[in-house]
């Protein structure tokens, strides 16, 4: 990447010209400094929709450069654009670079493709979309999106679809040890709080089909469908399915929809990287024997969480949401004993 070739100069790249005051001249200076920033909305087939300065208004259809080499950029990618950034149709930019990630969100391997891409990236926040009822609430899937914020770098919430339905106690006990913020919606409507949530941030959106996941989005963002065929394939008449899309809200900030992402990819994810996530345990676990899977007896005899938790240092109720989210990485729910 550009950036990081500039920033691995050292003093050796830097020439000062003898008797020409002090000011020092770099012999290569960052490639395309006037590259302008802009965040990734939409991917179609080698083409990158983006908004420039983050400006839902200013979209700009871009290619990579040769010079990002395999580099992947997808939805909510920090990129740098140069070329014709004027937006006006039949134009093309490039993009130069690719900012670091502040997170990620990797969608399982699946048959077309055998592994575990970044699906979105620099999400500040992940709604889990879960129905009370119509379809029942499933668990497995909503640890598993956990276990992806807890190793992406997102911040979990919950949000309860149908509440017309059902009443959100029994699920919400269920979490109360993982002190996961959530909000209860439904359809006849308005929920300022999730409004006051999503403002002005990032938000990626997950949830089976049926949960109510597009009623709640086109609740959010006006012209959802409109959008969404801006920015993807589905406006030019084809049939690929969109892997994720940047939907601007009214009052400012995104969500990001994830047709066709039904779960996350953890097979890179470690059970002490699911540990990092509980204070608690963290260190303790640090003295388990070498590739302890903290899950207990019998699959873990010699797991030392169980002495914390017997020593009165930590509650059995976290111990066990812990092992419930270590038990989901491995793809089995914990409580059916299904794939998840
Ligand atoms: N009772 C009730 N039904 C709802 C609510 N929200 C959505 N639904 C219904 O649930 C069904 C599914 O809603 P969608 O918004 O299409 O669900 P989705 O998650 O986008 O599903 P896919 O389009 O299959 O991905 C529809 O019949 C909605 O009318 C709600 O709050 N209460
Ligand atoms: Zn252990």
């Amino acid at each position: 990447m550009a950036r990081r070739d500039w920033r691995s100069l050292d003093e050796s790249d830097v020439r000062v010209r003898p008797g020409r005051g002090s000011r020092p001249r770099s012999k290569r200076r960052p490639a395309h400094a006037d590259a302008r920033p802009a965040m990734v909305v939409g991917v179609d087939r080698g083409r990158w929709t983006c908004a420039l300065d983050s400006d839902p208004e200013r979209l700009v259809v871009a290619m990579r450069a040769r010079e990002l080499g395999r580099t992947p950029v997808v939805v909510g990618d920090v990129v740098g654009l140069v070329g014709d950034v004027s937006g006006q149709p039949d134009t093309l930019a490039r993009i130069v670079r690719v900012e670091d990630r502040s997170s990620v969100l990797r969608r399982t391997a699946d048959d077309t493709d055998p592994f575990e891409r970044v699906a979105v990236a620099n999400a500040e926040q992940l709604l889990i979309v879960t129905a009370l009822a119509d379809p029942p609430p499933r668990t497995g899937f909503v640890d598993r999106c956990l276990v992806a914020c807890y190793t992406g770098g997102l911040e979990p919430v919950l949000c309860l679809t149908k509440a017309d339905l059902a009443s959100p106690d029994e699920l919400l006990a269920q979490y109360a040890d993982l002190d996961v913020p959530w909000v209860v919606t439904r359809y006849d409507q308005d929920s300022p709080e999730l409004a006051e949530r999503l403002r002005g941030r990032v938000s990626a959106l997950v949830g089976h089909s049926g949960v109510g996941k597009s009623t709640l989005v086109n609740r959010l963002v006006p012209d959802a469908g409109l959008r969404t065929a801006e920015v993807s394939a589905v406006g030019k008449g084809r049939h690929t399915s969109v892997s994720a899309v940047a939907l601007p809200l009214p009052g400012g900030g995104w969500v990001v929809d994830t047709p066709g992402i039904r779960s996350f990819g953890l097979a890179h994810v470690t059970p002490d990287d699911i540990v990092a996530a509980f204070p608690e345990f963290a260190a303790p676990a640090e003295e388990c024997p070498p590739g302890c899977g903290h899950l207990g007896p019998p699959e873990d005899p010699d797991c030392v969480l169980d002495d914390v938790v017997a020593a009165g240092q930590a509650r059995p109720s976290r111990l066990e949401s812990l092992r419930r989210l270590l038990a989901s990485r491995a793809g089995v729910d914990a409580e059916t004993g299904d794939p998840t």
